[in-house]
């Protein structure tokens, strides 16, 4: 049985050290120190945005078990995922499902539509009988938005992008996860086609209270999908908070360039690569202090001296920058309480 005030997800302190291979000395800090909590009792879709390089996917491997934290932990309902084996590996495996950039690879072309969608049902013993196993192919097509009719006995380029990536979103909701985790799931699909899959993990999230993490580098669909929003810079979390709030009012000065260099309202333009006038302020390569001081206009001799802690802008909105040095700063704990606190918008 789960427990309610047990959060379903947990990162405390996780940093990540990708070390140079063989012939390299180089080690590249892609998660530093990320803390973060994901409640299972209202259930919101969480964006995460940043550039290119920004840790997001190594955030989204750490939770889905497939790489350890280098420091810290990740807990799926109170337990360390590093340390799960066995049956709890397993259970672990059917709850928190993902749904990734390229829909294509995970089909066998050789296979109709059917089969991505039947091995689970076999694997976890979902079902038992064909009859029983078509009804729940059945319904999570539709509760995607397909036609069963016009999908399953179909092979997979019969489909179009879009309707490959909903019948994935509807093989991650049979399996009833506590948590679905989107890396980059449009990406790759024609413009026209991001909102119907958008809307399909809508509703997943809305009429089955699954929580989604959002991972992509478009601020535009993270504003139209999510309730909250985490910002990540360099390996941190540099602001969070609801999104409306985050993207109305952003308080990061990496946010506010991110927010600026988009050329409202389109949502498809990628994000990040434009440049802020920097400060006059000479940075050293290497020095302890904030991360984004050599591209920050806002940037001063102080922010050089050590990594800015998370300050509490106002309620459920914080921002590592010393520009609100005047407010409350928050250790690893309170922060990951303000990400956990409800959203406005969610009911
Ligand atoms: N397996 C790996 N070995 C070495 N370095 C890696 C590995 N995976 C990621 N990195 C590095 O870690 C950093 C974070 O990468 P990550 O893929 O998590 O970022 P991202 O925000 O998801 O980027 P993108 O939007 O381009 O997918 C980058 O500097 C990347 O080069």
């Amino acid at each position: 049985m789960s427990d309610d005030r047990v959060p379903l997800v947990e990162l405390t302190e996780a940093t990540k050290i990708y070390r140079g291979g063989m012939l390299s000395k180089t080690s590249t800090i892609a998660l530093d120190h990320v803390s973060l909590t994901i409640r299972g009792d209202t259930p919101q879709v969480v964006s995460v945005v940043g550039e290119s390089g920004s840790g997001k996917s190594t955030l989204a491997s750490l939770l889905l078990g497939f790489i350890a934290p280098t420091e810290g932990t990740v807990r799926f309902q109170g337990r360390d995922i590093a340390k799960l084996r066995g049956a709890e590996l397993g259970q672990f495996r059917r709850e928190v499902q993902a749904v990734f950039q390229d829909p294509f690879s995970v089909f066998n072309p050789f296979y109709k539509v059917d089969h991505v969608l039947t091995v689970p049902i076999q694997k976890f013993k979902l079902a038992r009988s064909t009859a029983q196993r078509q009804e729940m192919m059945i319904t999570a097509l539709e509760a995607v938005g397909l036609r069963p009719d016009e999908t399953l006995g179909r092979y997979p380029h019969q489909l179009s992008g879009g309707q490959r990536q909903r019948v994935i979103v509807a093989r991650a909701l049979m399996l009833k996860p506590k948590l679905i985790i989107a890396d980059e799931p449009v990406s790759m699909v024609d413009a026209s086609l991001r909102a119907t899959i958008l809307e399909s993990l809508r509703t997943v999230n809305r009429t089955l209270n699954v929580p989604i993490l959002y991972i992509t580098h478009d601020l535009g669909t993270a504003y139209h999908v999510s309730d909250h929003i985490l910002v990540m810079y360099r390996g941190s979390i540099v602001e969070a908070g609801a999104v409306e709030t985050v993207i109305d009012a952003p308080q990061h000065p990496y946010t506010r360039l991110l927010i600026d260099s988009i050329p409202w309202p389109d949502p498809q333009q990628a994000w990040g690569s434009e440049r802020a006038t920097a400060s006059e302020l000479e940075v050293p390569e290497q020095h302890p202090g904030c991360r984004f001081a050599d591209r920050c206009p806002a940037a001063e001799a102080h922010c050089l001296d050590a990594p800015p802690p998370n300050y509490l802008i106002k309620e459920g909105h914080v921002a590592a920058c010393y520009l609100y040095r005047d407010r409350p700063a928050l250790g690893g704990e309170a922060f990951r309480q303000v990400l956990a606190t409800e959203s406005p918008s969610s009911s």
